[in-house]
């Protein structure tokens, strides 16, 4: 298990910032092996902070980050895959041969990295780039190249800084599709998104960071457990007044009236309603991963 724990971290203050700023602030949080982690945050909240301590670009002030019960050190970060936010291909390598360096990099053989590569460029659609520049790739193209480089070493571990960030739908599927297989070898994956249906597809748990702080982290069903479901009623054409005095907001769409509420009595709604007008829709509904993340960071 990759385990965080209070991780705290100050910046050295500027002209307006004397005292500093605290970026995060008690941030913890744990991942399983086989487990996709979605770390969510408005900007600023302290994702990359966070992901730059894990891998230890930067160094937290206080609290600990361990991987299979033991405190990370170099060695063991060699074997994790990282996605920085600011990215880090050489521009002017071509595309295989930057992927085998990697490689070499976290110790694999010549032919291993070889091997690792040609797969790698196949499964994420780059192979007929082999021999470009990066460079002289599109955003999309550099995004995969840059998560072959993060898996090519076959990693035990994957923290990846908004590596959907810019893709069209075409390659978030590939990606998404590859992280997915190493998730199911067992590998935990940590990802960073502001794409919150994407994170609400792909993970098993969320972590949603506001101003340096956890203020929610559990499997998505757990972080919905603790909402209140939404009654959501739509009427064509109802009477004038017909949702008065009931908790809630109404819409109006056209001759659609909605009525979304967490606390109305809803037999009385549908009673209401029904005398209103046509009822075209009357259910309960989950909250989603942006409502929940709307609630959390409020
Ligand atoms: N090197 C630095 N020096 C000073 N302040 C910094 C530094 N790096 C980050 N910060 C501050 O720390 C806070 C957290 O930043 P961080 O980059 O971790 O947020 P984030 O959640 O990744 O945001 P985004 O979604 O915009 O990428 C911000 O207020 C940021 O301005």
């Amino acid at each position: 298990m990759l385990e965080i724990s209070e991780l705290r971290k100050r910046f050295a203050g500027g002209p307006d910032a004397p005292g500093g700023k605290v970026a995060l602030d008690g941030v913890g949080f744990s991942v399983r092996p086989g487990e996709m982690y979605g770390f969510v945050g408005a900007n600023g909240a302290g994702k990359t902070t966070t992901m730059r301590i894990v891998m230890g670009v930067l160094q937290a002030d206080s609290g600990s980050v361990s991987w299979q019960g033991r405190p990370l050190d170099y060695d063991a970060r060699r074997r994790f895959g990282y996605m920085p936010e600011e990215r880090g291909l050489y521009q002017k390598m071509r595309v295989a041969e930057q992927i085998e360096y990697f490689g070499r990099l976290h110790g694999l053989s010549a032919p291993a990295a070889h091997k690792a590569t040609e797969e790698l460029m196949e499964r994420l659609g780059v192979a007929e780039r082999r021999n470009e520049a990066v460079q002289a790739l599109s955003l999309g193209n550099q995004q995969r190249v840059q998560l072959a480089v993060a898996l090519v070493h076959d990693p035990e571990v994957l923290v990846l800084d908004e590596p959907f960030s810019g893709l069209d739908p075409i390659a978030v599927d590939a990606l998404a599709g590859t992280l997915q297989e190493r998730c199911r070898g067992g590998v935990p994956v940590i990802f960073s998104s502001h794409q919150l249906d994407l994170v609400e597809r792909l993970c098993d748990a969320v972590g949603i960071v506001a101003r340096g702080r956890m203020v929610a982290s559990g499997t998505v069903a757990e972080l919905r457990a603790a909402e209140s479901d939404t009654l959501r009623v739509v009427v064509r054409d109802p009477a004038p007044g017909w949702a008065d005095g009931l908790p809630g907001t109404v819409t109006v769409n056209g001759d659609r009236h909605v009525l979304r509420t967490t606390s109305a009595d809803d037999q009385e709604v549908l009673r209401r309603a029904i005398k209103a007008g046509r009822v075209e829709h009357f259910g309960v509904e989950q909250p989603t991963l942006t409502e929940i993340f709307k609630e959390a960071v409020a």
